[in-house]
């Protein structure tokens, strides 16, 4: 038995981090939103009691490190399931880059198995296995656009955004997502609106949403990876609406309702960056598969 599901992409149109609390995580409020850049994970039943990860991607761990093979392991201690999984994951999501793709690997993951181990999880039962294997996974359980808080397992869903391109550019560098939270100083760091985020995207007030995009933890990656600041000056200057890093970066997001516009930026930044992408918000709560 096979069971196919895609793992799609996450942005923060808004990311503000409000605390370091004591468990070495931080008190965030983001509004997060999936786009149509996915992973695609294949779970195929084995005859032996393991977990095998086939990854089309270097760079991407085939053995526990992998998000996809911490969840099928949790899924199988907690339902006691002596059965293998192959798990094979054909990348398209770029790695390490504040697009959540290990995180969606993992939901999608948990998905699949919930469907082929015939389960009959609840999405809340999904997304606490999800948290388990890290703080995006519960928003990637449900994907959509949503408002997360805690260290970003607690969601409020809520209307997609209007419809628009979204031109994504990965300079050629990795960060590491703990190193930037522990980079960041919260004394002189700028904080988003992030309910005026959630008015503008009620409202689908398109030019509003861009104008109040926003990340604290951009400032960090920009003193680290000097493409962000280039790529979004760039970006600007080729006619995007709205420009933001994504998460902890470093892939840089454009917002723009042209697709005239989207061609002009996207050949202008191929050549430069070793990744570049456009493609659409998903529009409200589509079932991932
Ligand atoms: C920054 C964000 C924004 O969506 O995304 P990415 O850039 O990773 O895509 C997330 O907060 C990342 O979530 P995720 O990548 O799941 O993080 P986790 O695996 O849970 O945690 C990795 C490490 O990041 C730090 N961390 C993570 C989440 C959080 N709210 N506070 C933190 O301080 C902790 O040091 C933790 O050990
Ligand atoms: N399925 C997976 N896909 C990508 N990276 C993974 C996966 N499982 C574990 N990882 C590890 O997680 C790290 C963060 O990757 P990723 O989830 O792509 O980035 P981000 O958290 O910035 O969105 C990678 O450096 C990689 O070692």
């Amino acid at each position: 038995m096979k069971v196919i599901e895609r793992a799609p992409a996450k942005i923060n149109l808004s990311l503000d981090v409000i605390r370091k609390r004591n468990d070495g995580f931080h008190e965030v409020n983001m509004v997060m939103t999936t786009i149509d850049l996915s992973d695609r994970i294949e779970c195929t039943a084995l005859d032996t009691d393991q977990i095998k990860i086939n990854s089309s991607a270097s760079f991407v761990p085939e053995d526990a490190r992998n998000f996809a093979y911490q969840a099928a392991k949790l899924i199988k201690q907690k339902y006691n399931i002596h059965q293998g999984v192959l798990i094979n994951i054909l990348k398209e999501i770029p790695v390490a880059a504040g697009l959540a793709g290990g995180s969606s690997d993992a939901a999608a993951t948990i998905r699949a198995l919930n469907k082929m181990w015939n389960l009959k999880m609840s999405v809340e039962e999904m997304m606490a296995i999800g948290e388990e294997v890290g703080s995006d996974v519960p928003f990637c359980i449900i994907g959509g656009t949503a408002i997360a808080k805690g260290r970003g397992e607690k969601l409020i869903p809520i209307a997609s955004p209007p419809p628009c391109w979204v031109i994504l550019a990965k300079p050629p560098v990795s960060v590491s997502t703990a190193e930037i939270y522990q980079s960041l100083s919260l004394n002189n760091a700028p904080h988003p609106d992030v309910q005026a985020m959630v008015q503008a995207i009620e409202n689908q007030d398109y030019f509003q949403i861009c104008a109040l995009l926003g990340n604290t933890l951009e400032s960090v990656t920009l003193s680290k990876v000097q493409e962000v600041s280039q790529i979004k000056a760039h970006m600007k200057r080729m006619g995007a609406d709205g420009v933001l890093m994504s998460g902890s970066g470093p892939t840089v997001f454009g917002l723009t309702r042209y697709e005239s516009r989207m061609q002009r930026i996207y050949n202008s930044l191929k050549g430069y960056c070793p990744h570049v992408y456009a493609v659409h918000l998903c529009r409200g709560r589509e079932p991932l598969e």
